[in-house]
């Protein structure tokens, strides 16, 4: 008997082509060529101004591009409307928002308007999304706090449940530990991993190359609007690429523990 195996290989969740975004002053980003595999962690790195962020925003359908074209699931990303693209995409801005006239838990049920479209009304289902994304993030106990009164990690914190609950199957996330103490970093790229593990994709900028190393599964290095190196971590974060990008010395090593280490240099 003969048996016909068909072997399906899924698209990548993001692929981007000669990607390109010029502003009045010049070229800010410039053929950029990339691909992100579904239920992975990319780390986006490098120096300020590097163009990390803007790369983000032409991902999640924020900025249109000048040049090139993103794809999500091999669907172009401009065909999409902003409802789909809300349905697919979680976004966490740099700056959680200031002053919201909510408390956490109202706030955290934001995060599944996507899914409930224009006018359908929260269930037990989504109550129970948020206390999950609440307890995730430590934030069971601040559920009926204004959101005028958190700190600036409880903040960062809360937007993160948000996403949680929003449950979108892609994640766009610029420097997610900002406001974050090390213990919440840390449970913040753990659950990154989980997630990842379980089919979510997640691309994050991140300004701690050692972090990036540890906990990404690949790595995108911009400099000055170009991506200069992509790859798994060792290789993309090897030290010329480093000096090149941040026109700085700068080693980045595994110690015998496993652990990721940054030498910087004096620039002496
Ligand atoms: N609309 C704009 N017009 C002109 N320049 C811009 C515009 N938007 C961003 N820029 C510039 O483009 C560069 C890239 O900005 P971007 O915010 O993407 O950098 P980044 O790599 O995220 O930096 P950081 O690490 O400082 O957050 C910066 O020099 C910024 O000043």
């Amino acid at each position: 008997m003969n048996i016909a195996l068909k072997i399906h290989t899924s698209p990548p969740a993001i692929q981007f082509r000669s990607l390109g975004l010029d502003v009045r002053d010049g070229s800010l980003l410039d053929s950029l060529e990339g691909s992100i595999a579904s239920g992975s962690v990319t780390a986006v790195v490098g120096p300020n101004g590097a163009g990390k962020s803007t790369l983000l925003r032409l991902l999640g359908g924020l900025l249109r591009p000048s040049r090139g074209e993103v794809w999500l699931d091999a669907m172009p990303l401009r065909a999409m409307t902003t409802a789909e693209r809300a349905r697919r995409i979680g976004w966490l801005g740099q700056f959680p928002p200031q002053d919201l006239p909510l408390t956490v838990a109202e706030y955290v049920l934001l995060g599944r308007r996507p899914q409930l479209g224009s006018f359908g009304r929260p269930g037990s289902d989504d109550a129970a999304r948020v206390e999950h994304a609440l307890a995730v993030f430590e934030l069971g106990a601040l559920a009926g706090r204004r959101w005028h009164t958190l700190s600036g990690g409880e903040r960062q914190r809360a937007s993160l449940a948000r996403l949680l609950a929003q449950d979108a199957p892609i994640w766009l996330l610029d420097e997610p530990t900002n406001h974050l103490d090390l213990k919440h970093q840390l449970l913040l790229l753990r659950r990154l991993r989980q997630e990842a593990a379980e089919g979510r994709t997640i691309v994050t900028v991140l300004h701690d190359l050692p972090l990036a190393a540890r906990w990404a599964d690949q790595v995108l290095l911009l400099g000055n609007g170009r991506l200069l190196a992509q790859g798994k971590p060792a290789q993309a974060l090897r030290t010329d690429h480093l000096s090149q990008a941040y026109d700085w010395p700068l080693t980045l090593w595994q110690s015998q523990e496993g652990h990721w280490q940054l030498a910087v240099g004096d620039g002496g």
